[in-house]
């Protein structure tokens, strides 16, 4: 028996460039710096991609190395810890390869320093021994392409983001390009699914192609349990009031914030560790989850001084707001105004 989600999340994971739908600037940007490396025979340059979760980063990764008919290896900033963990992964890497690591900002300091050297000279410095009788190896690696994916660039240091020759930012996608990715899906999962059923779900997706997919496989079982197994606006209606997920596509947390936000707050501002505690969440995940859809959706603003409700997070609620309310000392309602302000 397979596995609910996790193979299920493989399977829908798009193969090829064209297989993937929307990031069309990206995808362009992608295809010349792929397809300029296959010209020169040359290895191409490390490529960062950034964006909120489940936008398609580890998707993107695989299918990079698909298109330069290379192999991927895979790791992740938390498991390389020591630097020899990534020392041994380096040396075995053959030429062309891509290495993929995940969740970069979290990789530790020593393990930082010698990623530098092997991105910029393709050798690392291993040293052996400890105090005055430790010794510094040089190691060649072969030429590679390192594909780092973040939610948070912000996160990563300076001199590792400088040595990325291209930064892909990954950006909330449109209802459009969400039906048609649910469309992809229900085609690959076997569900019979109309036009109308997959803009509901797309428009309550958050942006998300991970989200839009969770919600049909769960929309499915509504339609299949309660109903004829066929996904149309009402089914998919019915079935995300049981999971609770709103119109905009707001899940209990993101509603939980907001309303800690507003209840417990006066709607800020209030720094993000506070909210999170109020919320019983990790600091993190109120930031890298919850809070770039919030900003997106135009109901939350980050300033200097802490997170601020805006109107919109007001009346989502149900709650007038005030008749005073203003972030930052501007009166900040729409979308571009916060994103210009506070990025
Ligand atoms: N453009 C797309 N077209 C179709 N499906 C997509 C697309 N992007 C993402 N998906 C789906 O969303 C899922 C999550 O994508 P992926 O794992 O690549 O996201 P991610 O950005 O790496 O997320 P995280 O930051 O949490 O690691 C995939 O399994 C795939 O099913
Ligand atoms: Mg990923």
């Amino acid at each position: 028996m397979i596995s609910d989600d996790g193979d299920v999340e493989t399977s829908l994971r798009p193969k090829s460039l064209t297989d993937f739908i929307g990031q069309p600037r990206v995808r362009e940007q992608l295809q010349l710096v792929l397809t300029g490396a296959k010209l020169r025979g040359s290895t191409p340059d490390h490529i960062l991609m950034s964006g909120p979760p489940g936008l398609g980063k580890t998707s993107m990764a695989m299918i990079i190395a698909q298109e330069l008919n290379t192999s991927l290896r895979l790791t992740s900033g938390p498991a390389l810890e020591r630097a020899g963990d990534l020392a041994a992964m380096l040396s075995n890497l053959v030429e062309g390869d891509v290495l993929f690591i995940d969740e970069i900002h979290r990789i530790a300091r020593p393990a930082e320093e010698m990623l530098y050297l092997a991105m910029e000279d393709f050798r690392v410095d291993v040293v052996v021994g400890k105090g005055p009788g430790a010794t510094s190896i040089p190691l060649e690696v072969a030429p590679f392409t390192l594909v780092g994916a973040t939610t948070r660039s912000g996160a990563l240091t300076g001199p590792l983001r400088d040595r990325f020759g291209f930064v892909a930012h990954m950006d909330f996608y449109e209802p459009e390009e969400l039906e048609k990715i649910l469309l992809r899906s229900a085609g690959i999962l076997g569900v019979p699914i109309d036009k109308e059923g997959c803009a509901e779900i797309a428009g309550r997706s958050r942006g998300t192609p991970r989200i839009a997919n969770r919600l049909l496989r769960r929309v499915r079982d509504y339609a299949e349990v309660r109903g004829d197994g066929t996904v149309t606006k009402q089914t998919a209606q019915e079935a995300l009031v049981v999971y609770d997920v709103d119109q905009l596509g707001l899940d209990r947390l993101d509603r939980a914030v907001l309303s800690a936000l507003i209840r417990s707050f006066g709607g800020g501002p209030v720094g993000v560790s506070t909210l999170a505690v109020a919320v019983g969440e990790e600091p993190a995940t109120v930031e890298e989850v919850c809070e770039p859809f919030l900003v997106r959706a135009g109901m939350v603003a980050r300033t200097p001084r802490g997170r601020v409700a805006t109107a919109a997070a007001w009346t989502h609620l149900g709650l007038v707001p005030p008749p005073d309310l203003a972030i930052g000392g501007i009166s900040v309602r729409t979308n571009e105004a916060q994103q210009g302000l506070f990025e």
